[in-house]
């Protein structure tokens, strides 16, 4: 994960727009007892997702898995999923080794777990996700961005 070379920088508008066209899709495949967030990346679109399902039970599962260098260690289960996972809704910002998921996942098996964004490593894990990107892009969220200057792609001619 230290080496890569594409990047995807998603907006708070592309963000909401995702979140907003992965619950058009989840309609179908609820109705949902209640959310599973997984910390921290799964909060905004959980709530985003909760706001257009109507959903008020929200549970969260909190996991370690990247420093912040972007490099993945050992996963830390800071606190576990609920017992029952039956007619559940798991959401998270991304799907990318499937690490994370997996240990989701055996924790919620009878879960339908959601994701915006999915490499392809990661993305037979999860049940539904919005967009696909390559498994060499490193997906950067909004809430780690900030507005700023950047140079013209031409600068010099006139100086
Ligand atoms: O498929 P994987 O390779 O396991 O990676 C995906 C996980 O990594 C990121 O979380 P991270 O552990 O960085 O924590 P955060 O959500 O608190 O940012 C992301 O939010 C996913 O949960
Ligand atoms: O591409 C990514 N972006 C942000 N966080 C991540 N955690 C794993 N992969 C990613
Ligand atoms: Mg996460």
């Amino acid at each position: 994960m230290s080496e890569q070379p594409k990047t995807f920088p998603v907006s708070w508008e592309q963000l909401h727009r995702d979140a907003k066209a992965l619950s058009w899709r989840l309609m179908s495949q609820g109705p949902f007892k209640g959310i599973l967030a997984v910390t921290r990346g799964g909060l905004v679109p959980a709530a985003i997702i909760a706001r257009e399902l109507d959903i008020r039970l929200i549970d969260t599962v909190c996991i370690v898995s990247y420093s912040s260098e972007n490099k993945q260690g050992e996963l830390k289960v800071l606190k576990e999923a609920p017992k029952e996972s039956k007619g559940w809704l798991i959401v998270d910002d991304l799907v990318d080794t499937g690490k994370t998921a997996r240990a989701v996942r055996e924790m919620m098996p009878d879960a339908h777990f959601a994701t915006l964004y999915a490499k392809p490593a990661g993305k037979d894990i999860v049940d539904s996700f919005i967009t696909e990107v390559s498994q060499d892009t490193w997906i950067y969220f909004p809430w780690d961005l900030a507005l700023q200057t950047v140079p013209p792609l031409v600068q010099g001619k006139y100086d």
